[in-house]
Formats: C-alpha cells, sequence, structure tokens
C-alpha cells in the first residue's frame, strides 16, 4: 500500500471520505473488462474496493465476472441515472457502513447519462461521505466511427458520456485501422479537448488515475498507450472549437496536462456557516460551475437548508432532516479554479470558529 493511500486508512471511520469512481460508456464498450483490471489493481496496492453494478435487466451477467471476494451492490431492472436514481444514495451508503470500503466503483448500464449519475452521486454526500473522483468513460472506437456517420439519439449519449469523462479511454482498438483510429480520436477530441486519453485494446492501460493518494487539483500525466510504439497510439491534442484555455505550458514535450475538463469539489463544513457569506460566495461562482447542491447549516437562523444551484439561479429549502444528514456542498463544472473555490470556503468555517 502506498503511504498515502495508508494514511487515508488512518483517518476515523466516522471522519473518512470514501472516494467514489464512475466507469461510463456504451453499451458493451468495455466497462466491466476495466472494472476487472481495477479490482485487481486494487487488490495488488492492499485497497479494498466495493462495487455498484447496475443492469437495466433483472440479472447481473456482468457480475458473474467480478471477483467473488468483492463487496457488491446490485441496482438491476433500471437505470441509476434515470428509474431507479433515487435508489442510488442509499445503495451507497448502505454498501459503505456494511463493508467499510476504502474506495466505491460505479458501473452504470451503457444507456447511462454520466452527468444524471453525477447528481445522484451528490445526493449520497449528503447522507455519507463521498467524494467523487474519477469519471472513466470507456469509448467503443468502433461504434464511434460507425454511429458518427448516421447521427442519432444513441451518438448524442456517446456524445454526453465523451464530454462528462475526466479520463476518457478509447478502447477496441484492434478492431481499427490506423486511418480510423486517428479519425476516432479527433472525434472524441472534437468532444472533449482537454482530458487525458488512452488507445487501448481490452482497456490495458495504467491505472494510477485511479490512485487514492491523487489529489484532483493535482496535474494529470497523460496516460501513455503501450502501442504508442507502433505509431497510431499518440494522443493527438486536437483542440475543439470550445477550446479557451491558455496553452502556456503544453508545447512540445510538456510533461502534464495541467487542466481538466470535468470537476468536482465536495465541501463537508465542520460546523454551521454565516448565511449572507454563503450566499454571496454562490453569486460570485464562475460560469464554469454550472451544477451545486448539498446541505448547510446557517449560525443566524439556526436553521438548515437544502439549496440547488444551476447555471447561475440559486433556491434554498427550509428542511427538518431525519436522521443523521452530513453539512456539505457539492460543486460540479468544467474546468473551473477549484483550489480558489476551496480556499473560500475553508474561510467560511474559519470565519465561524474566530467567533
Ligand atoms: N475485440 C475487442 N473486444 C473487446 C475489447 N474490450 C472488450 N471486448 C469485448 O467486448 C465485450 C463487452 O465487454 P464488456 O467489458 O463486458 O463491456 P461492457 O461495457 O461492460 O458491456 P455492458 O455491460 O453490456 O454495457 C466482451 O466480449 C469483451 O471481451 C477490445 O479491446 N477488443
Amino acid at each position: 500500500m502506498t503511504q498515502a493511500n495508508a494514511g487515508h486508512l488512518n483517518e476515523s471511520r466516522e471522519e473518512r471520505t470514501i472516494p467514489v469512481h464512475l466507469l461510463s460508456g456504451f453499451l458493451g464498450s468495455g466497462k466491466t473488462t476495466l472494472l476487472n483490471h481495477l479490482i485487481d489493481y486494487y487488490k495488488m496496492l492492499n485497497v479494498k474496493a466495493a462495487v455498484v453494478m447496475n443492469e437495466l435487466g433483472d440479472v447481473n451477467l456482468d457480475g458473474q465476472f467480478v471477483d467473488s471476494d468483492v463487496p457488491m451492490a446490485e441496482m438491476l431492472s433500471g437505470c441509476i441515472c434515470c428509474t431507479i436514481r433515487g435508489d442510488l444514495s442509499m445503495e451507497l451508503k448502505q454498501l459503505i457502513d456494511e463493508h467499510n470500503p476504502d474506495v466505491v466503483i460505479i458501473e452504470s448500464t451503457g444507456a447511462a447519462n454520466p452527468m444524471e449519475i453525477m447528481d445522484a452521486i451528490t445526493e449520497t454526500a449528503l447522507l455519507t461521505r463521498v467524494d467523487l473522483r474519477v469519471i472513466a468513460t470507456v469509448v467503443d472506437g468502433p461504434e464511434l466511427l460507425e454511429r458518427s456517420r448516421k447521427g442519432g439519439r444513441t451518438y448524442k449519449l456517446m456524445q454526453d458520456q465523451i464530454r462528462c469523462a475526466t479520463d476518457l479511454i478509447v478502447n477496441k482498438s484492434d478492431k481499427l485501422n490506423p486511418e480510423d483510429l486517428v479519425t476516432v480520436q479527433q472525434l472524441v477530441r472534437e468532444l472533449n479537448a482537454f482530458t487525458p486519453l488512452t488507445v487501448t485494446i481490452k482497456c490495458v492501460t495504467d491505472l494510477s488515475v485511479f490512485d487514492l493518494d491523487r489529489r484532483r487539483s493535482e496535474p494529470i500525466p497523460p496516460i501513455v498507450h503501450a502501442d504508442q510504439g507502433r505509431g497510431h497510439g499518440h494522443d493527438h491534442h486536437v483542440c475543439g472549437a470550445n477550446c479557451s484555455h491558455d496553452h502556456n505550458g503544453h508545447g512540445e514535450g510538456a510533461a502534464y496536462v495541467s487542466h481538466e475538463h470535468v470537476m468536482t469539489l465536495t465541501h463537508y463544513f465542520p460546523a454551521a456557516i454565516d448565511s449572507y457569506a454563503f450566499e454571496e460566495l454562490i453569486r460570485r461562482l464562475p460560469k464554469a460551475v454550472y451544477r451545486a447542491k448539498g446541505i448547510v447549516t446557517f449560525t443566524d437562523t439556526n436553521s438548515r437548508f437544502l439549496f440547488q444551484y444551476a447555471y447561475g439561479e440559486v433556491e434554498f429549502i427550509r428542511i427538518a432532516p431525519q436522521g443523521k444528514v452530513n453539512d456539505v456542498a457539492v460543486f460540479i463544472g468544467e474546468h473551473f479554479p477549484k483550489e480558489a473555490l476551496l480556499q473560500e470556503l475553508l474561510q467560511l468555517d474559519e470565519s465561524f470558529s474566530q467567533e
């Protein structure tokens, strides 16, 4: 186990925040294949992983291929991004309470829109301390190419899955000729210009992005595909029309990609906070934060509020939660100044403790 992983385990059970990774990607793209590599990887690191598997049907066929030692919650007969989305929070909480894992991996159905699942994980943060880390989208290379020629709803879903990713895996490269592989990578890059991308066969890749000691604000080194020597595994950094970042430091030989596309920030408040200061913080959120949600307790009203923020609009609803509910705020957006926002949140905590 790495030292930082061990540090994570030393935190008291009550205080621990469990990292959650989401595996997304269209039907048959290779999510279960990736999941199995990841389970082996964590075993090697002595990290206890638990899994949530979601199937549209009544039977969890993919679960049959997963090591029976791994604690697993099966969510069947519906999709966690819509029909059974409300159940995800409870399932995750139960899995964590019962098995006390170091990390949870969620494999969504191929039909799921990851944006909706990200929202559901946000809701989980109210009940138990979780931190959404990696959203890995496995792209079925040949399928993406074919669907891009036809268009339609499935192609749109595949595009959404690519846009939402914090890590992209272009899989089934063995089924593509070199020209088509370049086209597929360009298609992916037009949708998501910044996220680290790797080209794989059977999802065999460096899994260090899933390390528990990697902070999300750290630079993520580009993943290098073992196949690069053959000349068609390169990450062609083709910037799409949305490319608005500054390119300093990303020229030839730059060792790191110093920005992420989709980011999440989860902050647990140790105590009540000032309502004016919090509202002010929400009002000043950068445009790149498109979603925020949470529960807060205010010092000046002595009440708890559920807040919802979407694209500039904020709503506070007074609530009286039953049972233990965390005070937490989760922010989701694209390439926003995460560290600065975290500092502002910490200042809210400090201003209270100084009173
Ligand atoms: N040729 C080829 N086949 C692959 C590759 N990766 C996975 N497969 C196969 O593709 C099929 C689907 O892989 P899974 O890992 O089950 O895909 P999935 O995304 O979990 O599938 P669903 O749960 O149905 O959405 C299996 O038969 C895999 O062996 C690859 O890189 N090349």
